[in-house]
């Protein structure tokens, strides 16, 4: 049976998701501590896969997973997940709500929660752990008061009790989340998908606008753009991109040449079918048939066929 890595221990978004990714193969999930921990057992083929999350509609990317992403030997993502987000608060039986002098969780979550935490535990303090889950874990252990967790987190801390649930500072947040795996086999292109990458340019004038450009010129829609510190040298960075359409695609092939040779790195991380199924829109001069029609035009023209 096929392993998979996630973000554990057992409870949090990240194995709903996970779970949600898999559903089609029989897999075993495997809780990693931290993503990076996850991506390495991927890179050392451990595992198969693992499911990461990646961004957030309130509170933007998962830098630990984006730096992961890149720190290593490359890795691709194959499928994506969305699954709403809304928090319970975990506590022990007898704990009252003003009696809570810590809350722990996941920065991302804490994050997600702020609002609420200020109007309902003004005086508690909020403690980071590596999950959701694994401040329920802390919680059960009597580490802390409370735990921000995920809603399925109660099934796996029998001795934890839902005080509040359905908590959320933004109602209809989201989580992205992506399955990656060693480079292989890419999935095949379904008309509705993502393409990922992450480029290094060079420090000087339009950089950032001249690779821009060649998306848009070739009609292709960015989903996402996003910067990440290259870390050993200050005021130098990775930009992640996300855009419409799959590495298949004329127009998207066309457009991963032009970055090759204009950005001194570009790391591919994977194209895949979009979680939310949406078509690709693309304008008639940047179609399939207009592009395969053009290369062929310029094949005719240098076998003397056309002028
Ligand atoms: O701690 C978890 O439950 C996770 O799966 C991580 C994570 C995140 O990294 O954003 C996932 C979804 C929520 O947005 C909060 C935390």
């Amino acid at each position: 049976m096929a392993q998979i890595a996630y973000l554990g221990p057992a409870g949090t978004f990240t194995e709903q998701a996970t779970r949600s990714l898999t559903g089609d193969f029989d897999a075993e999930l495997v809780p990693y501590e931290t993503v990076p921990l996850a991506l390495a057992a991927v890179r050392r083929g451990e595992v198969l896969a693992a499911g990461v999350p990646v961004e957030n509609s309130v509170e933007g990317s998962v830098p630990a997973t984006l730096d992961a992403l890149t720190a290593d030997e490359p890795l691709v993502a194959v499928q994506e997940a969305l699954l709403p987000v809304q928090f319970d608060l975990l506590v022990r039986p007898g704990t009252e709500q003003g009696a809570i002098r810590t809350v722990a969780s996941h920065p991302h979550a804490l994050a997600q929660v702020r609002g609420w935490l200020a109007e309902h535990l003004p005086g508690a303090e909020a403690r980071a752990t590596s999950s959701t889950a694994a401040g329920a874990a802390a919680v059960a252990a009597g580490e802390f008061d409370a735990a921000i967790s995920a809603p399925v987190a109660v099934e796996h801390y029998p001795s934890l009790q839902r005080l509040i649930g359905g908590i959320a500072d933004v109602r209809d947040a989201v989580t992205r989340f992506l399955l990656v795996r060693r480079p292989g086999k890419l999935p095949e292109p379904t008309g509705a998908d993502r393409t990922s990458l992450c480029a290094v340019i060079s420090d000087e004038v339009g950089a950032l606008a001249d690779l821009l450009a060649e998306l848009s010129l070739r009609g292709i829609n960015l989903s996402r753009i996003e910067s990440r510190p290259i870390k050993d040298r200050f005021g130098e960075y990775r930009f992640f991109l996300d855009f419409d359409g799959h590495v298949a695609d004329a127009r998207i092939g066309d457009a991963l040449t032009a970055l090759r040779r204009r950005c001194s790195t570009v790391r591919f991380l994977g194209s895949y079918p979009k979680a939310d199924r949406t078509p690709a829109t693309v304008r008639p001069n940047a179609s399939e048939q207009a592009f395969l029609a053009s290369v062929q035009w310029v094949e005719d023209v240098r076998a003397g066929r056309l002028a």
